[in-house]
């Protein structure tokens, strides 16, 4: 059987370098491209790159994306700073090369992917909830891809189940005293030297309350599903937006 012929864009990065060496350990892939700022991204053709890996910075990942749709090559997308008019325009570009796969996964990490279904599953039973991420200080992005996707989740649940708006008499506060306002769900961002990635969601009813909190403690808690998005990418066309479509948990 062949390999897939991978690349990984942003491979001397934190989360990049553990990709590299991932795909390199596993059986049925090999790396045929490791690009560093600066590189041209020619190389992924030349390569023969199959599917690429992006794990870059939100400044950089619409340019490489764009690049690979163009040239057919599937992509696992790790960055975070996805907009609703950003993927609009991936869908254009899609539209244009049939046959692609892309998948963006705000975390690869199946416990952050069970926290933002458990979340999604609590959220109409309480009467409010709050997203608690808490990062490394290297991290350009507040509040984090998977923190403002959980909000969005859990949103999305509470408009579906016609849930009242949150309980809040809060009349004067500091800016960002409340944190960050995501379709109505308060999102805090911690940065804090010594984490890698942690969040809780934060949920209260009447006499209670429920924490559903994960802890990523290593970068390698990413790289199964990395490995999950690129063999399955091959074989989805179009856009995939989060890793739980292709963990059979919707
Ligand atoms: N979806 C997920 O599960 C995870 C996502 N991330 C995200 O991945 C991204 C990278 O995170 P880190 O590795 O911590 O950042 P980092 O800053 O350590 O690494 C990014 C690397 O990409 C390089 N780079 C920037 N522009 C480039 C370009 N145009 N071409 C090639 N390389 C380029 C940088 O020089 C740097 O080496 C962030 O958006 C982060 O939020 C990080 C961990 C898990
Ligand atoms: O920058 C990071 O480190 C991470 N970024 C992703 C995010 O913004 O959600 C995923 C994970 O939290 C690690």
């Amino acid at each position: 059987m062949s390999k897939l012929r991978v690349a990984v864009i942003g491979a001397k990065g934190r989360i990049g370098s553990e990709a590299v060496r991932a795909v390199e350990a596993a059986d049925d892939m090999e790396v045929v491209a490791a690009l560093s700022r600066g590189d041209k991204l020619e190389t992924l053709v030349e390569a023969g790159a199959q599917v690429a890996v992006e794990l870059t910075n939100p400044g950089s990942v619409v340019g490489n994306l764009d690049f690979c749709v163009r040239h057919g090559i599937h992509t696992v997308v790790g960055t975070t700073g996805w907009t609703d008019e950003r993927l609009a325009q991936l869908r254009t570009s899609l539209a244009a090369s049939p046959g692609t796969g892309v998948l963006i996964a705000p975390n690869f990490s199946i416990g952050a992917v069970l926290t933002m279904k458990f979340a999604q599953i609590a959220a109409p039973y309480f009467e409010s909830v709050e997203v608690v991420e808490l990062h490394h200080p290297n991290k350009a992005d507040a509040p984090s891809g998977t923190a403002t996707r959980t909000a969005q989740l859990i949103a999305e649940a509470r408009s579906q189940a016609g849930s009242a708006p949150q309980p809040d008499a809060t009349s004067t506060a500091l800016d960002g005293a409340r944190g960050a306002d995501v379709d109505g769900v308060p999102v805090h961002s911690v940065r804090l030297r010594g984490l890698l990635a942690h969040q809780e969601v934060l949920l209260g009813g009447e006499g209670e309350t429920l924490t559903v909190r994960h802890d990523s403690l290593h970068h390698s808690s990413f790289m199964p599903g990395i490995l999950l998005g690129v063999r399955r990418v091959v074989s989805t066309p179009g856009l995939t937006f989060g890793l739980e479509h292709f963990l059979d948990l919707n």
